[in-house]
């Protein structure tokens, strides 16, 4: 080997090892330079994309998710949640002081109504059922009022002559027992003066099944406020009186919240309890398959609002 090309040989071995000494990390080194592969910085956008993607799926996701509040198979005691109340709810109840919910909200309980006393409610409501009924998939019936769905429109039970066969005394007793039973779970969950609160109209029975709608009265899976719906409620109750999944399907309470749905699924003898502004926007979403029968019992702060204190003749 010729000097010229020992000189060579030697330059490119120094060469060699700089080149290594660039791309090898020092061990002696707490951090050295950050290793490379190939396309790295396709690969660093493509996660930087697919982690923004994942990202948007989530919240959509979770916004438009559900959430079950209330598994028909479930027995609860007092589940459900508090949150502000609606500014235009707060303003109106602020006339009534005794009456303000402490904070608003919503509740299930099974352990409020006996099965007992959900069976004597349905029969109650069979039979007042069987003497109407609306043309559409939705009837009501109002012991109060008398007030039953019939083909389109509206009769008053009490002219038909069958009408006496719907209440015996014990179902009075018993329909009274309810309603006292579930307003004091209203006083209790929301902290109110039960001298501030009374029955107001309409509670009803209702019976809901899939044929189609005939009057908009029919339309019962309309999302609404029902404070806005019916004027007078300040606090909503639900009692169930049969079972979603085996007497019907569909049929389950939504409640329409800004991040997810929450929905109650009924349970005969279940009760949910909540307060009436826009706070619990709601529907009940259409039944598919069988009847389902429940009872909206109501309650309003102001006094001049109050039901009747009869039933069908009968002295509450
Ligand atoms: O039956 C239900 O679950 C809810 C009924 C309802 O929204 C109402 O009566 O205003
Ligand atoms: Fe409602």
């Amino acid at each position: 080997m010729t000097n010229e090309e020992n000189q060579l040989k030697k330059r490119k071995v120094v060469h060699k090892s700089d080149k290594t000494a660039e791309t090898v990390p020092d061990k002696n080194k707490t951090l050295g330079s950050l290793p490379t592969f190939p396309n790295q910085r396709l690969w660093s956008r493509s996660v930087l994309i697919i982690g923004l993607l994942l990202f948007i799926w989530y919240k959509s996701s979770s916004k438009n998710g559900n959430i079950t509040l209330a598994k028909q198979s479930e027995i609860l005691a007092n589940k459900g949640s508090m949150f502000d109340c609606d500014a235009d709810y707060s303003k109106e109840v602020t006339s009534y002081p005794e009456c303000i919910p402490n904070v608003c909200g919503r509740l299930v309980t099974d352990k409020l109504i006996t099965g007992t006393e959900a069976d004597m409610l349905h029969k109650i409501a069979q039979r007042g059922f069987a003497l109407g009924g609306s043309d559409g998939g939705a009837s009501i019936f109002d012991l109060h009022s008398g007030a039953l769905s019939f083909k389109t429109k509206f009769v008053n039970v009490l002219a038909l002559n069958e009408s006496k066969r719907i209440l015996s005394p014990i179902d009075v007793s018993t329909y009274k027992l309810v309603m006292n039973k579930i307003k004091g779970a209203v006083v209790h969950a929301f902290k109110i003066d039960p001298h501030s609160l009374y029955l107001t109209k309409p509670t009803f029975f209702s019976k809901l099944t899939n044929i189609p709608p005939v009057t908009e009265h029919d339309k019962y899976w309309m999302p609404h406020v029902d404070k806005e719906t019916y004027g007078s409620f300040h606090y909503t109750s639900l009692l169930y009186l049969s079972d979603f999944g085996m007497d019907f399907k569909g049929g389950r309470l939504t409640f329409i919240d800004k991040q997810a749905n929450v929905t109650i699924e009924p349970r005969k003898g279940r009760v949910a309890i909540f307060t009436s502004g826009a706070e619990n926007f709601h529907f009940v979403e259409r039944v598919s398959e069988g009847t389902r029968y429940a009872i909206t019992i109501s309650f309003t702060c102001n006094k001049f609002e109050k039901n009747d204190q009869q039933i069908l003749g009968f002295n509450l």
